[in-house]
């Protein structure tokens, strides 16, 4: 399917008319999270408090099966199922049905994953300007973002080349790019380095934080890395269901 193609199947809802906040990227208040397991009701969040300001980089800690994961998922209206109140650039995501919160998710929120997930059939370039035509972009200035971005994030070389032509570093900066190419107000990364060897983890953490940066977009970063979390501005960590 051709780019457009892919696009148009994708592009479900309008989020033009939702408002658009001041100073807020993201509002996590009272945030509770249970599931099932082996009969018993395990509490994964207990009751979460997070704000971040639009532009503010916020690193979140926590040992494995803390909730870092559950917590991004709540943040990325990405799962149901949470108590307490979810606002994403100053919109409630209570008051909003499935296809108002898709079109938030779309026009609002970028994602990082620790495992790149692009399409593997489509370039580097095509891959950054998907999400731009399923948000409604033109195809010219859907093209002329993703060579920017590409080539900011060091990959100007590497724009026909399909992932698998790609080693894990760029994998991820190209991933890094497709997650800003809408302009995102909040991106939200699990473990965006956490499949790299330590070097290449650290430029790539670099290169998320110079163009995050550079783009005045938030980010809620997932990491088990006390060292790569030192680099954000606030530092905030899951134990026992809540923030410290
Ligand atoms: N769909 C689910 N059903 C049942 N339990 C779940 C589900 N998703 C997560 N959990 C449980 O919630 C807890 C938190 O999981 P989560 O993946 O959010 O932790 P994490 O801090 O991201 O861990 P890691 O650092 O290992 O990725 C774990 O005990 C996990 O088993």
């Amino acid at each position: 399917m051709s780019e457009a193609g892919v696009a148009g199947s994708l592009r479900s809802a309008d989020a033009g008319s939702l408002p658009r906040a001041g100073g807020e990227a993201l509002a996590l208040v009272g945030l509770t999270r249970r599931f099932a397991q082996g009969g018993e009701a395990i509490e994964v969040l207990r009751g979460v408090d997070l704000t971040l300001a639009r532009g503010e980089i916020v690193a979140l800690l926590g040992p494995s099966g803390s909730g870092k994961s559950t917590l991004l998922q709540a943040a990325g209206l990405l799962e149901g199922g949470f108590g307490g109140h979810i606002r994403i650039d100053g919109v409630e995501a209570a008051g909003l049905d499935d296809s108002g919160r898709t079109a938030l998710r779309r026009d609002r929120l970028g994602f990082v994953y620790q495992f790149h997930h692009l399409l593997p059939d489509f370039s580097a370039l095509e891959n950054v300007v998907l999400p731009q035509l399923v948000a409604g972009a033109r195809t010219d200035a859907a093209r002329a973002r993703a060579a920017d971005l590409l080539e900011a994030l060091g990959l100007g070389h590497r724009l026909t080349h399909r992932p698998s032509q790609l080693s894990g570093g760029e994998q991820q900066r190209v991933a890094v790019a497709r997650a800003l190419a809408t302009r995102p107000v909040l991106v939200l990364a699990d473990e965006p380095t956490g499949n790299l060897d330590e070097g290449t983890a650290s430029l790539v953490l670099d290169a998320f934080l110079a163009q995050v940066r550079g783009e005045g977009a938030a980010a809620l970063v997932a990491t088990h890395n006390e060292a790569l979390a030192s680099r954000m501005d606030r530092v905030v960590r899951l134990h026992e269901g809540r923030l410290a």
